[in-house]
């Protein structure tokens, strides 16, 4: 009677779960960074495990939950923040450098086997150090407090960025500051988006989906932006405040990039890219640079050959044109704002360029790629964030005859299963 008392007070979930516990050995790491375990029914997928760990798990369908690590990996470290490993992006903490910076190749390498593309690819530039200079938080009313920073992994919990490692040493320290800033803008509902970016004169910050009645805090977010020693301060794209133009330096042109516009997210990263750019392009005289944002591979190509630069951003190629109009010792630059998935570049129009730059987001340069793999141009260098639409649109380039010379990760997110990869093709 005791026992049965003891059972039906049992939360149910608890009790359940206890049965689907059980010990799984690991295999593989996947693309997402879960350790795999093959079983008799198909592969399981484990968030935070190793290969080669023995573990216990509750099973949650062809997922499971890890509970205790019996045999624990060799390169297993400890992590280096204290937050829940689940947030944010930065699952990968517990894996040791060197596995980690082998596996993040390994993403790009099945990419395009996945593609039919066998090829050696080089090993992965570890481009973090430093920090992140560019984030984009999310904050929102939790209880009575506000929270700034990111939704755990898949799930709709907002975790506190205070003491996140992978940021600037400037912009972690400002979070309390700028969580403040953000609660005078909250949205009734849903969250505010806080894009901070680190320039040479300070912390560029863009507060997006802000209270529609911000104008009554214009004053108090400005104050606040002037105590923080904010370079600049934007609320849903208009600039309340402007202390000191937030400038970058793009390989020796000055640029003010728009209020949360797109740059690479560690300087170190967008060094390692433009280095391999330049260097892909070589000795080109006309280069292309398709999808250019700002200009950050287009004003360093300018150094050294003449440049037509393509974007479908407005905001974008405004602040390119702007960075052009100071006398900079840049070659001939010209530039046009379009969409580029709707109307790519065609042969024609490709006829004059002897290398071509392509940067997409995610969803890859497929129709750009079909025009280009038409096209005589000589030398292409594709970057990408997205493995798999590399490898796609480097299939279609191959099919149309070039041969891929080059294939280099580089690590931008640490600890997360983001990768940028950057591509040479040579026509021959
Ligand atoms: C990954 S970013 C690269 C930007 C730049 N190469 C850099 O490194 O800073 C991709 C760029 O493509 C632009 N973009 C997105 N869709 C586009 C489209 N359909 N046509 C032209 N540009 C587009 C975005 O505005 C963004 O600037």
């Amino acid at each position: 009677m005791n026992g049965y008392i003891k059972l039906a007070r049992l939360p149910v979930r608890r009790y359940r779960s206890h049965m689907n516990e059980t010990h799984l050995e690991i295999k593989e790491l996947g693309h997402r960074g879960d350790g795999i375990a093959f079983t008799d029914e198909g592969p399981v997928y484990v968030a935070g495990a190793l290969p080669g760990e023995t573990i216990r798990v509750r099973m949650d369908g062809n997922r499971a939950d890890l509970i205790e690590i019996i045999v624990p990996s060799p390169d297993r470290v400890a992590p280096v923040c204290t937050h829940d490993p689940a947030s944010g992006s930065c699952f990968m903490q517990h894996l040791a450098e060197q596995p980690y910076l082998v596996w993040k190749r390994s993403l790009v390498e099945n990419a395009l086997r996945s593609a039919g593309i066998t090829t050696e690819v080089s090993e992965t530039v570890a481009a973090t150090a430093g920090g992140r200079r560019r984030a984009v938080f999310s904050a929102a009313r939790k209880g009575r407090s506000v929270v700034l920073g990111y939704y755990g992994r898949a799930s709709h919990d907002l975790f506190d960025a205070a003491g996140c490692a992978v940021l600037t040493p400037q912009i972690e320290r400002s979070l309390a500051g700028l969580k403040e800033l953000a609660a005078l803008v909250l949205p009734k509902k849903g969250d505010l988006r806080v894009t901070v970016l680190e320039t040479t004169a300070g912390l560029d910050v863009a507060l997006e989906k802000a209270a529609a009645s911000y104008d009554r805090q214009i004053a108090a977010l400005c104050k606040k932006a002037a105590d923080l020693g904010l370079a600049r301060l934007s609320v849903n794209g208009e600039i309340l405040l402007e202390i000191r133009p937030p400038l970058l330096d793009m390989g020796g042109t000055g640029i003010v990039p728009p209020p949360g516009g797109f740059t690479q997210a560690t300087v170190a990263a967008e060094e390692a890219l433009a280095q391999l750019v330049v260097q892909g392009a070589g000795k080109s005289k006309w280069v292309a640079d398709l999808f250019s944002g700002i200009g950050t591979f287009a004003l360093r190509l300018a150094r050294v050959a003449n440049v037509h630069a393509v974007e479908g951003d407005a905001a974008a190629i405004a602040a390119f044109d702007r960075a052009l109009r100071k006398p900079q010792g840049l070659k001939k630059v010209t530039f046009e704002r379009r969409d580029l998935f709707r109307r790519p570049l065609v042969r024609d129009e490709l006829e004059p360029f002897n290398a071509v730059v392509f940067d997409p987001p995610r969803a890859g340069a497929q129709a750009q790629a079909e025009q280009l793999a038409r096209s005589k141009v000589k030398t292409i260098v594709a970057v990408s964030c997205n493995p798999a639409t590399f490898a796609r649109d480097v299939k279609i380039l191959m099919e149309g005859g070039y041969t891929l010379k080059s294939v280099t990760p580089v690590d931008q997110f640490q600890f997360s299963p983001h990768i940028e990869v950057v591509g040479v093709l040579m026509r021959e």
